[in-house]
């Protein structure tokens, strides 16, 4: 598939608009002016709370949906006016796979994943092969004869993503693929996805509502509320170094960046009066997120440093950690100096008496 000439993007969309007629007159505007650029070859998560507007903005890339103002490419192709047979190519070019599924229950999984195919009208020599192969790439060849009702929801999802690759495509939509299924098997899920990215150079949009997904799996991040981007950019800049307060709110929960209920509850956004500790959360970024930082500085300052909640994750091969803790108040800025100075971030949250 030929990239946009003008941007190298495998998708685009600039300043893209959708207006639904409301019943009972006016309109909802599902997406406001959204320009964002997929790479070829990346993992793209969009994240957004229900009715942000995730799946307009994915029905878009195959054409489900025709933006009522802006444009969206693939591969240079615009998606928005494309009909006939100009859009059963972008839409060759374009996989899907859902929530729940969407299996037919009368067919097995060999005849599923076959049945993008047979639509296309290929030689059945073909389908044969290309299913076989399909089949054994999402580890499902001892299962090729059964019917979805006798599959659990991660093997449902494996005939899924086989049949989304059916015709070759080269983008992949995923639209909350993971979200009804259990962590365990969420994780082989997208692995899976994560191989297939690797070893087939596919282009991966997906939306979800866990950031864990993004953490997990993309490259990039966009988080959308109510119908625009808030917030875009590598998933590492935005687990470290997030702006808006949709996105820390997403973070909250994945980070390691909760505060305890009995601190929380005690929290006061102005210092009181008296003695108090400040209570400050420390990025920990880079080739430093693992060092020592803390243990150095309360020796090096002389500083009792209590450490409230901490979690050191990874995101790809880059470590990064997020940890809560609190100082007596009067040398807080000198804390802060200090791991500034070692190229640490630092957010003061509050005070507790
Ligand atoms: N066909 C439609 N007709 C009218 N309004 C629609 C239509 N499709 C979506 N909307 C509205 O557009 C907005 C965005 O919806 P969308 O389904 O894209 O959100 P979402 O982020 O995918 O939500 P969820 O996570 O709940 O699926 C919502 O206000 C929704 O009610």
């Amino acid at each position: 598939m030929k990239t946009d000439t003008t941007t190298g993007a495998a998708i685009s969309f600039d300043n893209v608009g959708k207006a639904f007629p409301k019943k009972g007159g006016g309109s909802v505007m599902a997406l406001d002016d959204i320009s964002l650029s997929v790479e070829p070859g990346t993992i793209t998560g969009i994240i957004g709370r229900s009715g942000a507007g995730k799946s307009t903005l994915l029905r878009m890339v195959n054409g489900l949906e025709k933006p009522t103002s802006g444009k969206v490419t693939v591969a240079g192709r615009d998606v928005g006016a494309a009909t006939g047979a100009g859009l059963r190519e972008i839409r060759r070019e374009v996989g899907m796979i859902f929530q729940h599924f969407n299996l037919l229950a009368s067919r097995t999984v060999y005849e599923n994943v076959a049945l993008p195919l047979e639509i296309s009208g290929t030689p059945s020599r073909e389908i044969r092969k290309r299913v076989d192969d399909l089949v054994a790439r999402v580890g499902l060849e001892d299962f090729r004869n059964r019917y979805p009702a006798e599959l659990s929801g991660g093997q449902k999802q494996r005939v899924g993503v086989a049949r989304a690759l059916a015709t070759q495509p080269k983008v992949l939509l995923s639209d909350e693929a993971t979200s009804a299924l259990d962590p365990e098997t969420t994780q082989t899920v997208l692995e899976l996805l994560a191989d297939i990215n690797r070893d087939l150079g596919l282009t991966i949009l997906l939306i979800t509502h866990e950031m864990a997904v993004v953490r997990d799996i993309a490259s990039h991040v966009a988080v959308i509320e109510d119908g625009k981007i808030v917030e875009d950019g590598s998933t590492y800049d935005i687990f470290t170094d997030p702006r808006h307060p949709t996105t820390k709110s997403f973070l909250s929960g994945v980070t390691g960046v909760t505060l305890p209920q009995f601190i929380a509850r005690d929290l006061t956004e102005t210092r009181p009066k008296g003695p108090s500790r400040e209570v400050m959360r420390i990025t920990f970024v880079g080739d430093n997120a693992t060092d020592p930082l803390l243990a150095k500085m309360s020796t090096e300052l002389g500083l009792q440093v209590n450490i409230l909640a901490g979690a050191v994750e990874e995101i790809g091969p880059r470590p990064f950690g997020n940890l809560l803790i609190s100082v007596e108040a009067d040398r807080a800025e000198e804390a802060r100096n200090f791991l500034e100075h070692n190229q640490q971030r630092t957010e003061v949250l509050g005070y507790v008496g």
